[in-house]
């Protein structure tokens, strides 16, 4: 993981993710925490995202109750220098609003993010979603979501523009998949600040190779008002 960290980091990206669904030693959070500090030795001040997805919404299985992940989470709040983490809309209020406040404590940032495998939600649904994770604190708001058709794709990008002039949170949408793969090149222009492209693995289909995204956003940029 630190070599993979350390190729990460030679391609300057503005944050790391570190998918922890895929540790194989989540049930030792002493292992966990120092992993930390020695990902963040080898990143320097790129700030790390702690996230574990859940298998319903597309993650590697874990050996942890949701109980323990939320006691992981703290533990990873409290005793870590990791900047940010993902926690997933699905959860109910009261655990959300614990590890807002727990978060919101120890100075880290939370993304309350739903990913959908399946389809695309309506618009208006994606719009209620991205409305919840701000009504529940976070810092920024997350949705990725699995297009199979152009017309869903836009009804995210669409989602993306609405949730721009109607909400005070930063939020970070996507699609997936090749045929997503427009949201994740000119999402920024509706409104999307969060792109996750691949420094070493892709961690969700449909990712971008960070140079490749690069290029094209410059090229974009360059005639995009
Ligand atoms: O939520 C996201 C977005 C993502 O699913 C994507 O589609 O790029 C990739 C995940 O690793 C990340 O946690």
């Amino acid at each position: 993981m630190l070599i993979e960290a350390r190729r990460v980091k030679e391609h300057a990206p503005d944050l790391i993710e570190w998918r922890a669904d895929y540790y194989e030693d989540l049930q030792h959070a002493e292992n966990v925490i120092a992993l930390a500090y020695d990902l963040k030795a080898e990143i320097g001040n790129t700030p790390l995202l702690f996230t574990i997805r859940s298998e319903a919404e597309g993650g590697n299985p874990i050996p942890l109750t949701d109980r323990e992940l939320d006691h992981l989470l703290e533990l990873i709040c409290k005793e870590t220098p990791i900047e940010l983490i993902d926690y997933e809309l699905q959860r109910d209020t009261d655990a959300i609003s614990h590890i807002r406040s727990i978060s919101e404590k120890n100075g880290k940032l939370l993304i309350l993010s739903y990913h959908n495998f399946k389809s695309t939600p309506s618009a208006e649904e994606l719009l209620i979603i991205l409305r919840r994770a701000e009504i529940l604190g976070a810092d920024i708001g997350k949705i990725a979501v699995m297009p199979h058709n152009l017309t869903d794709v836009l009804q995210l990008l669409n989602a993306t523009d609405e949730a721009k002039k109607l909400l005070s949170i930063p939020i970070a949408t996507m699609a997936m998949d090749k045929m997503g793969a427009i949201s994740r090149m000119a999402g920024w222009i509706f409104g999307s600040q969060l792109i996750f492209a691949v420094g070493d693995k892709s961690s969700a289909p449909g990712q971008i190779l960070i140079e490749d995204l690069r290029t094209i956003m410059k090229t974009m940029k360059k005639y995009q008002a």
